[in-house]
């Protein structure tokens, strides 16, 4: 269908330069002529002149030549089209065939022909061939006034989507008003219309005094070409902001939002989504797309901005109100039931008695099959005192929360696609997850796995060394006014107190173990999470989940849990309900920090998940808060 016009074309002057079109002046005849010559010297062998003459004697350095230079002058043709009248001449062809006398060949050929799908490649064919790209616009409406001369007639042709653009009333003069063009969408693609430009006509209905939601209806029961007449604003805004990642920190549902301009427009989200930012130019409303679907036109998120007012007024108006803020409350709650239950399950104990849990645990700091070696980190009181800081701290948050903003933090994140280079630290690795699904176990699996490339950091206690501790290798023993200065100068990731002894990680603790070129595997609750995550560690947080009811009961059959008073004390399937519940309320409250989620079901299963999300982290690309990247760039 598509033939060269080329030659016809072609001035004489470059038609005798091109090597394409003289065969004779191609690569390959001008090796020919080259090899002609080396065959005078090849049997005197001057200077490896054999070698030589083979190898652009070879076939397929000829073949290659070959190939060049029927693509130089493929290059070189001006294409044009054999007919632009395809689709007529396949019809021609179709009904001759008709009346041909029949044969399997003729009947097989009148299909393919007749196939819409090569149909539909004729037409295609045909519009190109015709350069019939502009649409048919009607013709101008005759007798316009002079005062119109500043209107616009623009035809826009409805698909099964949506146009992409908001209207609304000027407040002052009632006029239609393009509201804003929806990044993406239909009438953003088209650049024809803008926000701010006033309706005057739709379908060559007058909008002159319609609410905006009869215009609407129009527009809803019109198909196909849509004609707009409209007066352009002056000047149209220039999107010209680059565009944002931001991952969310809060849920949103616009179908909840009173407050939202166009319900339909608005992009449902989910704490923890990476949004792509499109448009800022409205303070409050800006246009966002997920980047798990960046494919579809974007809709209307709140800015920074309105969703902070909105948290201050409803912080205002409903003090007593439970709401975003008041989330951790019913953590709180149900940790001071916890309490309560741990004191139920109580049994009288001496400190004899926890001195020789305390020893018991030994079992568990000495693994390796045949060779022995240590891991810091799992000892039973820094585990007990991890979950008592859970409900200090929890409780601390609320006392602390002065306005509704500074419980909340910001509602969006800005966020950076980033890989790890391989000469930089490791990121650290933090575990969540509620108590008893299994953090421990699976950070002692990794460890164990590859003791030279995970590792965890070593804590540290006021309590003093037993007999047979080593200062470093349990714990780092400090006095509490160091415990305590560090905890001021911000460098513990987290610390809490249990028998009157402080416990804790540092981040110096977790230094070591990067600056070794290791892996640090740390479990954190969660409310500890924002103090882990800055440039220096760069944490990559997995939130270790449990599955239903029934599997949990049926995997943990032989499980055991530590409390206060019990070093191995069998799963109740009270507990393990209350650890589901308590796995869905972290979901709610911290599920935006969470990279990585696992559920922790059959061990070996959830071990090899925990294993590629670690190399995932290290080694592929993630998304990391911009300025991790922006305080690498400085220093
Ligand atoms: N997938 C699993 N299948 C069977 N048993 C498991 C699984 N995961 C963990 N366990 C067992 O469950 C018990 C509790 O696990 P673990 O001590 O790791 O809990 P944890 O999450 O660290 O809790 P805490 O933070 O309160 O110490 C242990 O006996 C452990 O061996």
């Amino acid at each position: 269908m598509i033939h060269s016009d080329k030659e016809a074309d072609l001035p004489d002057k470059d038609r005798k330069f091109s090597t394409a079109t003289n065969p004779e002046n191609g690569l390959s005849s001008i090796l020919r002529l080259l090899l002609q010559e080396l065959s005078l010297f090849y049997s005197r062998d001057v200077n490896g002149l054999c070698l030589l003459y083979d190898l652009l004697h070879s076939p397929w350095l000829q073949a290659l030549l070959k190939i060049y230079d029927c693509l130089q002058e493929f290059k070189e043709k001006k294409l044009a089209p054999a007919t632009p009248y395809a689709q007529k001449l396949s019809h021609e062809v179709v009904e001759l065939l008709c009346e041909a006398p029949q044969s399997p060949e003729i009947q097989e050929l009148r299909q393919i022909l007749q196939a819409p799908h090569y149909k539909a490649l004729l037409s295609a064919h045909d519009t190109v061939a015709q350069k019939d790209f502009e649409p048919l616009l009607p013709p101008l409406p005759e007798n316009i006034p002079e005062s119109e001369e500043a209107m616009k007639i623009v035809c826009l042709v409805k698909n099964q989507q949506p146009l992409g653009a908001t209207i609304k009333r000027h407040e002052m003069t009632g006029d239609i008003l393009v509201a804003r063009v929806i990044h993406g969408g239909l009438v953003e693609r088209s650049g024809l219309l803008y926000a701010g430009d006033k309706l005057v006509e739709v379908n060559g209905v007058s909008v002159e005094g319609l609410d905006p939601e009869q215009v609407i209806h129009i527009l809803a029961m019109s198909c196909g070409t849509i004609m707009f007449k409209v007066v352009p604003v002056s000047d149209p805004p220039l999107n010209s902001q680059k565009m944002v990642h931001v991952r969310a920190m809060m849920d949103y549902w616009p179908q909840e939002d009173p407050d939202i301009p166009c319900m339909d427009a608005g992009l449902p989200f989910q704490k923890g989504d990476i949004l792509q930012i499109v448009d800022q130019n409205d303070a409050l409303w800006w246009q966002a797309r997920k980047i798990s679907d960046l494919a579809t036109c974007a809709g209307l998120i709140p800015s920074t901005h309105l969703l902070k007012r909105k948290q201050r007024e409803f912080w205002w108006s409903q003090p007593n109100q439970p709401h975003t803020c008041h989330k951790s409350t019913l953590l709180i709650s149900m940790e001071e039931e916890d309490d309560m239950k741990i004191d139920e399950k109580c049994v009288e104990a001496d400190e004899e008695t926890f001195e020789s849990e305390e020893l018991s645990e030994d079992k568990d700091e000495f693994v390796g099959y045949g060779q022995k070696f240590f891991i810091a980190g799992f000892r039973r009181s820094m585990r007990l005192c991890r979950r008592k800081s859970h409900l200090r701290q929890l409780h601390a948050s609320v006392c602390h929360a002065g306005s509704c903003c500074s419980a909340v933090g910001a509602p969006y994140e800005e966020v950076v696609r980033c890989q790890r280079h391989p000469s930089d630290k490791h990121r650290l690795i933090v575990l969540v997850g509620p108590s008893g699904v299994g953090v421990n176990e699976l950070r002692r699996q990794l460890i164990e796995f590859n003791p030279n490339y995970y590792q965890s950091a070593v804590p540290h206690t006021t309590r003093s060394p037993k007999s047979y501790e080593v200062n470093g290798r349990e714990y780092h023993y400090v006095s509490k006014e160091e415990f305590e200065s560090l905890i001021y100068s911000h460098r513990m990731l987290e610390y809490g107190e249990y028998k009157g002894h402080l416990y804790g990680t540092s981040v110096d603790a977790v230094q070591a173990v990067l600056d070794k070129g290791k892996i640090c595997v740390m479990d954190l609750e969660p409310q500890d999470i924002q103090v882990a995550r800055t440039n220096e560690l760069k944490p990559y947080v997995i939130f270790i989940k449990p599955s239903n009811l029934s599997c949990m009961k049926q995997s943990r059959k032989n499980a055991k849990i530590i409390t206060d008073y019990f070093v191995d004390m069998k799963f109740k399937d009270e507990d393990l309900q209350e650890m589901g519940e308590i796995a869905q309320k972290m979901e709610i409250q911290f599920g935006q920090f969470f990279d990585h989620v696992i559920v922790n079901d059959n061990l070996q299963d959830a071990c090899a998940q925990l294993l590629s999300a670690i190399q995932n982290a290290q080694e592929e690309p993630q998304w990391v808060p911009t300025i991790w990247v922006s305080s690498d760039t400085q220093s």
